[in-house]
C-alpha cells in the first residue's frame, strides 16, 4: 500500500501556484523529492503534516486524510523542518525528551529513547552541552533525532543536507539512508541536489514549478533516463515555449534546454520548432542518464 498519496493535489498562493496538480504515489522506502528552489517541496511537506491546506485535490498519509485525520498523522510521522529552530541554551538531551514528551512517550521511555537516538545519529558525547555550541552539522543531528525519537513509521526530511560541508554531507546522507534499512522507516527526503539523492533513494519524484516532471524507480530513472541538449542561436525563451507546446517536458539549464529523450521523435519535433521561430541550431546532442541532468548540476556533485 502506498504511504504517501496525493491526487491533483494544488496550492496557489496570491501571486503563484505552488502545486499544480501533483499526483503521485510512494511506496516503502527512501524516496528523494528533487526540484529546484521554489519548486514546491516544502509546500507539500507542510500540506502532507496538515501545516498548510491545500486549495484543492487530496493527499492521504499511512491510508488517512491529512485534512481531517492530523493528529493520528502526526503520532506516526516525524519531520524534519529546513530551516533552524533550535532552543541555543538546552542541551540535546533536554531538548529531544521534550519532543518525545509531545509526542506522548512517558518521562522514562522519553529519555531512554532520547538516549538511543542520539547515539544513532552521532551526537552521544556531546548530548549534554548547549546547542548553541553545536555546529550546523551537529544541530542538523539534533533536528534528526527530534523527527526519530517517537519511533515514527514515515519521516519528512525538508534539506537536510543544507548547510553542511561535503563530508558533513556524505554522512548524513549515510544516516538517511539507514534509518530505513536499519529501522524499516519510509523516508521522503527532499533536496534540490539531485546526484545526492540518486545515491540514497529507492524512488525519485522530480518536480518543477509544482509539476510533477517525473516519478520513478531509481534504477528506472538513471537506466532510462536520457536527455537531449538543445542550443539556439537566439530567443531561447520562446524555443523552449513552444516545445512545451509540443508536449515536451523541457527544463532549462542557462543557455541550454534540456529535454528528456523519450523516443526519437524528439529530435523532428526540436528541428521543426527551431525552424519555425526562424533561429539557427547551434547543438542537439545526447547527454549521459545522471538524474542530476534534469536540473544540469553537472560538476556540482
Ligand atoms: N506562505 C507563502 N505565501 C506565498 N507564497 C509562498 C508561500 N510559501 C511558499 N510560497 C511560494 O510557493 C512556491 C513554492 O515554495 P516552496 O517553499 O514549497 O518551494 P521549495 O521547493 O521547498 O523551495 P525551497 O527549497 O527554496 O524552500 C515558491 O514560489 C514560494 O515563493
Amino acid at each position: 500500500m502506498p504511504v504517501i498519496q496525493t491526487e491533483e493535489l494544488t496550492k496557489r498562493f496570491p501571486a503563484v501556484t505552488a502545486l499544480d496538480r501533483l499526483t503521485i504515489d510512494v511506496e516503502p522506502g527512501v524516496v528523494g523529492l528533487v526540484g529546484a528552489n521554489g519548486a514546491g517541496k516544502s509546500t507539500l511537506i507542510k500540506i502532507l503534516l496538515g501545516l498548510s491546506e491545500a486549495t484543492s485535490g487530496q493527499a492521504r498519509m499511512l491510508g488517512l486524510d491529512v485534512t481531517t485525520d492530523g493528529p493520528k498523522i502526526r503520532e506516526r510521522v516525524g519531520y524534519m523542518p529546513e530551516h533552524d529552530c533550535l532552543p541555543g541554551d538546552v542541551s540535546a538531551t533536554e531538548f529531544v525528551v521534550h519532543m518525545a514528551r509531545m509526542s506522548g512517550l512517558p518521562a522514562d521511555a522519553a529519555r531512554e529513547r532520547t538516549a538511543d537516538t542520539l547515539r544513532h545519529v552521532g551526537l552521544y558525547e556531546e548530548r549534554y552541552r548547549p546547542i548553541g555550541g553545536y555546529s550546523t552539522g551537529m544541530k542538523q543531528r539534533v533536528k534528526l533525532a527530534q523527527a526519530l525519537v517517537h519511533d515514527p513509521e514515515i519521516v519528512l526530511l525538508d534539506e537536510p543536507t543544507n548547510g553542511l560541508d561535503p563530508v558533513g554531507r556524505d554522512d548524513m546522507l549515510a544516516l538517511i539512508r539507514r534509518i530505513y534499512t536499519d529501522f524499516g522507516i519510509t523516508v521522503l527526503v527532499t533536496s534540490h541536489l539531485l546526484g545526492e539523492l540518486e545515491r540514497i533513494s529507492d524512488h525519485v519524484v522530480v518536480i518543477d514549478a509544482g509539476r510533477l516532471l517525473r516519478s520513478s524507480s531509481t534504477s528506472e530513472f538513471t537506466r532510462t533516463s536520457q536527455f537531449v541538449a538543445v542550443e539556439v542561436t537566439a530567443e531561447p525563451d520562446t524555443v523552449a515555449g513552444q516545445l512545451k507546446a509540443a508536449g515536451l517536458d523541457v527544463v532549462r539549464d542557462g543557455h541550454l534546454m534540456v529535454v528528456p529523450l523519450e523516443d526519437e521523435s524528439v529530435y523532428d519535433i526540436v528541428r521543426d520548432t527551431v525552424a519555425q521561430v526562424g533561429v539557427g541550431l547551434i547543438r542537439l546532442e545526447q547527454r549521459r542518464h545522471h538524474i542530476a541532468e534534469v536540473f544540469g548540476e553537472r560538476g556540482s556533485q
